[in-house]
């Protein structure tokens, strides 16, 4: 048992190098786990052999597992990476920071571990306006209820209850989550306990599902499929070849057959060499949204404009691969609560050592939960641009039946009980409400920036570039400060001023950027640098205000007058939009799902356009953004996947 268990059994590229596998997978964790993790499936032919490529390592520790620890992924341990974004015209020339875990596990290790399928009417779109009638509802859901076991609903027909990851609402622990419901209530959202019941309304306050066990551990997505003790049981016919960057598949350009994998080491050694792995049956690409294309150029697959100039042969011109990048993008703002109402309070020696004792006792506190207990989701078109009121009907039909495609809310409220961006901290004890923009329609794209596969490619993030975003993201902001305003009417009993929000003093937020690079894109992390008070005492603070922290409270004050929804301008908005717009990290899209390959990537049955056995299976196949985390969206996909592999080579050994 963990931590005594035994080691993994990770393979090196010397181990595999000339070895022949029926299949490949490079990258992500999901797919290669459920095809090994269920013996019944593809691995019911004891001959089925199967090697995993990833550029991370297992490196499996407590703290990782520790719910709201694991998600500091910017601490040196916790293999995670961040690529910048090329400028963005929009933001004035800033970058995005776009991070991503490299582990087996994949980005399940680091993230916030909400486990969200999205609204029936996403997947009906997909079916409906891509013409994709194999990706409706009823198609998808039962690969959701598969991957899961929905401990936090178990009487609930519409969800999993056997499946391998284990998912349960463990809080909320913070006695201000409630006045959010209410405030919520005040606006028109009913509040929900299941966003993942189909039959649950389109827009509502919903307590979010978490992959978290019964001893309060993370549950991430090689702990769930493909643990030490599944590895090491399939050890003869399963490779995990850890530490190593597939570099470029090997094709046979007349068969347009994939014959192999090349690798080398993830990091530059001094003997540079290539390894390469033969597939017999096919390769699954799960690299990720920036991965995944990436390698797909590497290789000669996608935009001979991309290929060519890099000196590599275009193999297969595919004209939409890395394309289509989109992202979810918040609007962070923020209102001051005292210390206990935060997840602030783990930042105090006494705060830490009380939920550290909370957690190893108890596997309770704010140490066994995500930073995101809570969301609201919306559609903008139904919120009434003068009361800010959510309209439940409009045009003649309900806006709340979940299974359409035009009541797919577009955005979202992440309840986020701290700092929503770490620049914007300045020592107080904040709570987040964090407007999403969870459908929106500026689209990027993924460039080759060399032909070395270990640089990070180029990034074209795209925001705010099509005008019905920046509307969205007007009123998002707009919604967003009222149900700020209604959590004091609800009879919260402190004062919650809005400290970040349009129509703040712009000068005192630029100065808190003044000193870092043009770039923002880490959204809180728990445990990072408390930085002294700039003038303003927080409201958890004792602090015994100078003449100083006087002046720059009442400029202060007078700001937060200025904070009023009703009276807030539309250019005061788009200034703090442009100033702290953030990713929500759920990049997709770049190689989407397509009818045929002039505008994407692959089929309905995730093979490639074009291409006889290989297949991709992450992020990067969405055909449009889930208005959703995308994490259970992916582990849907990855498990439609392993579940096409098996049945087509089922029907190819019987005929
Ligand atoms: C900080 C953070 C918090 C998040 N929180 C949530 C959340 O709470 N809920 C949610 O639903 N979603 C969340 N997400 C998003 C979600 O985790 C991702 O959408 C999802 O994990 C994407 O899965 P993927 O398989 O596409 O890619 P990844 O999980 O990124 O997996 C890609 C894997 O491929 C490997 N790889 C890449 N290239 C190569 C190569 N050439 N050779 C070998 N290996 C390679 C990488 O090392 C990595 O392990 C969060 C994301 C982040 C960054």
């Amino acid at each position: 048992m963990w931590p005594f268990s035994s080691s993994y059994p990770e393979s090196r590229p010397e181990d595999v190098d000339g070895r022949t596998f029926d299949y490949i997978v490079v990258g992500g964790k999901h797919l290669r786990s459920s095809v090994m993790a269920r013996p019944s499936r593809l691995s019911e032919d004891p001959t089925v052999s199967v090697l995993v490529l990833e550029k991370g390592r297992v490196k499996d520790s407590w703290y990782n597992r520790i719910p709201l620890l694991g998600q500091n992924y910017d601490f040196p341990w916790m293999q995670a990476v961040s690529r910048l974004s090329e400028p963005i015209t929009e933001l004035s020339g800033r970058r995005m920071r776009l991070w991503a875990a490299e582990a087996v596990g994949g980005t399940t290790r680091i993230n916030a571990m909400l486990f969200t399928r999205g609204a029936p009417g996403g997947y009906n779109e997909w079916a409906q306006s891509f013409g994709l009638d194999d990706w409706g509802w009823d198609k998808v859901e039962p690969f959701f209820k598969k991957s899961e076991n929905a401990v936090g609903h178990p009487d609930a027909a519409h969800r999993g209850h056997s499946g391998p990851i284990e998912n349960r609402q463990p809080g909320p622990w913070l006695s201000s989550i409630p006045y959010y419901e209410k405030a919520a209530t005040a606006v028109g959202l009913p509040v929900e306990r299941d966003l993942n019941d189909p039959k649950a309304s389109a827009q509502g306050f919903f307590y979010l599902d978490q992959t978290i066990d019964a001893k309060s551990r993370r549950v991430s997505a090689d702990r769930a499929w493909l643990n030490a003790d599944i590895a090491i049981e399939r050890k003869d016919r399963l490779s995990v070849c850890t530490g190593v960057v597939a570099s470029r598949l090997e094709i046979d350009p007349r068969g347009k057959r994939v014959t192999g994998v090349h690798v080398r080491h993830a990091r530059r050694s001094s003997a540079d060499k290539e390894y390469f792995a033969k597939a017999r049956r096919e390769v699954i690409i799960c690299s990720g949204t920036v991965c995944t294309p990436q390698l797909l150029m590497l290789s000669g697959i996608g935009p001979r404009d991309q290929i060519e100039p890099r000196g590599i042969p275009l193999v297969h011109e595919l004209p939409a691969v890395g394309r289509n990048l989109t992202d979810h993008h918040a609007i962070p703002i923020m209102h001051e609560l005292p210390l206990k109402d935060t997840l602030h309070q783990i930042e105090t020696l006494w705060g830490i050592l009380w939920h550290l004792f909370l957690y190893i006792f108890f596997g309770k506190g704010l140490l066994a939960d995500s930073t995101t207990p809570a969301s609201m989701f919306a559609r903008t078109s139904a919120i009434d641009a003068q009361s800010m009121t959510v309209q439940t009907a409009a045009h003649g039909y309900s806006t709340m039946d979940a299974a359409e495609p035009r009541n797919i809310p577009d955005i979202e409220l992440m309840l986020i009980p701290l700092r929503a961006v770490r620049e914007m901290s300045p020592g107080l004890s904040l709570s987040s409400i964090y407007p999403t923009l969870v459908q929106p329609f500026s689209r990027g794209s993924i460039e080759l920036a060399s032909a070395d596969p270990r640089q990070h490619p180029r990034i074209h993030y795209q925001v705010l570039s099509d005008k019905r975003d920046v509307a969205a993201a007007r009123k998002a902001a707009r919604f967003t400060m009222r149900i700020a305003e209604e959590f004091v009417k609800a009879g919260y009993p402190h004062p919650a001023p809005l400290t970040f929000a349009p129509g703040m003093d712009l000068d005192y937020l630029d100065s808190l950027f003044a000193e870092r690079d043009l770039e923002l894109g880490s959204p809180a992390a728990v445990l990072p640098d408390r930085k002294p008070a700039l003038g303003v005492p927080g409201i958890g603070e004792s602090k015994k205000p100078s003449p100083q922290d006087a002046a720059a409270a009442k400029k202060q004050q007078d700001a937060v007058a200025k904070m009023d929804w009703r009276t807030v301008t539309d250019d005061e908005i788009d200034e703090y939009v442009r100033r702290v717009y953030v990713t929500s990290l759920h990049f997709s899209s770049t190689c989407r799902m397509s009818l045929g390959p002039e505008d994407g990537v692959v089929d309905q049955r995730l093979r490639v356009h074009g291409m006889r056995n290989l297949r991709i299976a992450d992020a990067s196949v969405f055909p449009k953004i889930p208005s959703a985390h995308t994490m259970a969206p992916t582990v849907m996909v990855a498990e439609r996947c392993a579940d096409f592999l098996k049945s087509e080579w089922e029907e190819r050994k019987e005929k």
